[in-house]
């Protein structure tokens, strides 16, 4: 395959400043080097809206894809050739004129708890204040622990390490990837499995994103991409993507394949975690979507819709 095309002689990769987005980034280019070492392969930073916006939950400023527009904004007009995400930043419905040219192997998709003083969230003590922004997150905490108070955190990684450090909360989940990738494992206090929290749909793995019509691009891409990891992430969006799913819905998503076998689970809540709606379902990992989609009518069927209405919708 590689002889079947010229490498262009450059690759300009666009991605968000934050420490996380750069690692990713790098990591990306890193490989593409050592795959292309003729061509010039170069990261083009950008700052971000979702990244400009801080002081006000992700959740009621529109979600996910403030934080790709600028970065899709440099694809159009020829600035840069492909974007690096986190999956799990990515809308379920690609923009017109984008496409996915590859998704990479998945880092840890569970969620760390991270705290100074206990070990565990099944130790904190009630009235104590868990720091998270994520919907899903809080859901999840709250039903599993109701004497625990959630208070919105925001803001980056390191930010929000410093919002802990300062005494803010008793403890705050992040996802282990970014930690890992930022070499801070060790301030993962426990990794919580995902009975306890489901991860979010994509969370772990990367998307290298490009205009629709490079099909050089994606052929380019394809040493990168890791096909187990996009049988589970292809089910996990279409089941997010049938469920309306962005970051206003508290919704897990996380697919895992063993022995070929694909197991996707589900769920969906209300934020204060009274009502929730769980499921599973298992079949071959190539049939991914279709059992994404079907997840999510079993769902709905168990009350999925009736949770989603009580949300507030967000502005359109
Ligand atoms: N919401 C921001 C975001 N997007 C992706 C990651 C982690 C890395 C990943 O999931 O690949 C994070 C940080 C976090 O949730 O703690």
């Amino acid at each position: 395959m590689s002889n079947s095309f010229t490498p262009p002689s450059k690759i300009t990769i666009a991605s968000r400043e934050s420490l996380l987005a750069m690692w990713q980034a790098n990591y990306i280019r890193d490989r593409l080097r050592e795959l292309y070492p003729q061509s010039e392969i170069n990261i083009l930073g950008m700052t971000t809206q979702g990244d400009q916006i801080l002081d006000i939950s992700l959740s009621k400023i529109g979600g996910k894809g403030l934080f790709i527009k600028e970065l899709e904004q440099a694809l159009e007009d020829g600035r840069a050739d492909i974007a690096v995400h986190s999956m799990k930043d990515v809308p379920m419905n690609m923009p017109p004129g984008f496409m996915l040219a590859a998704i990479t192997e998945r880092e840890d998709p569970r969620d760390a708890f991270v705290s100074n003083k206990y070990t565990h969230p099944d130790e904190l003590p009630a009235g104590s204040i868990v720091g998270t922004s994520s919907l899903r997150r809080e859901s999840q905490l709250r039903a599993r622990y109701p004497h625990l108070q959630v208070q919105p955190l925001r803001g980056n990684v390191q930010t929000r390490l410093r919002k802990l450090d300062e005494g803010q909360f008793a403890a705050i989940i992040l996802a282990a990837a970014g930690l890992k990738r930022l070499e801070l494992t060790y301030r993962i206090t426990s990794l919580l499995e995902p009975e306890i929290s489901l991860p979010a749909v994509g969370q772990g793995a990367l998307g290298i994103e490009c205009r629709d019509d490079r099909a050089d691009l994606a052929l380019l891409m394809q040493p990168l991409h890791h096909a187990e990891t996009a049988y589970c992430v292809e089910a996990e969006r279409a089941m997010s993507r049938v469920l309306g799913g962005s970051c206003q819905v508290p919704l897990g998503g996380f697919a895992e394949i063993t022995d070929d076998v694909l197991t996707l689970r589900g769920f969906v809540a209300n934020p204060d975690g009274t009502n929730m709606v769980n499921d599973e379902l298992s079949g071959k990992p190539e049939d991914g979507m279709t059992l994404g989609q079907r997840l999510a009518e079993s769902l709905r069927k168990q009350g999925a819709d009736e949770i989603l209405a009580t949300l507030v919708q967000p502005h359109d």
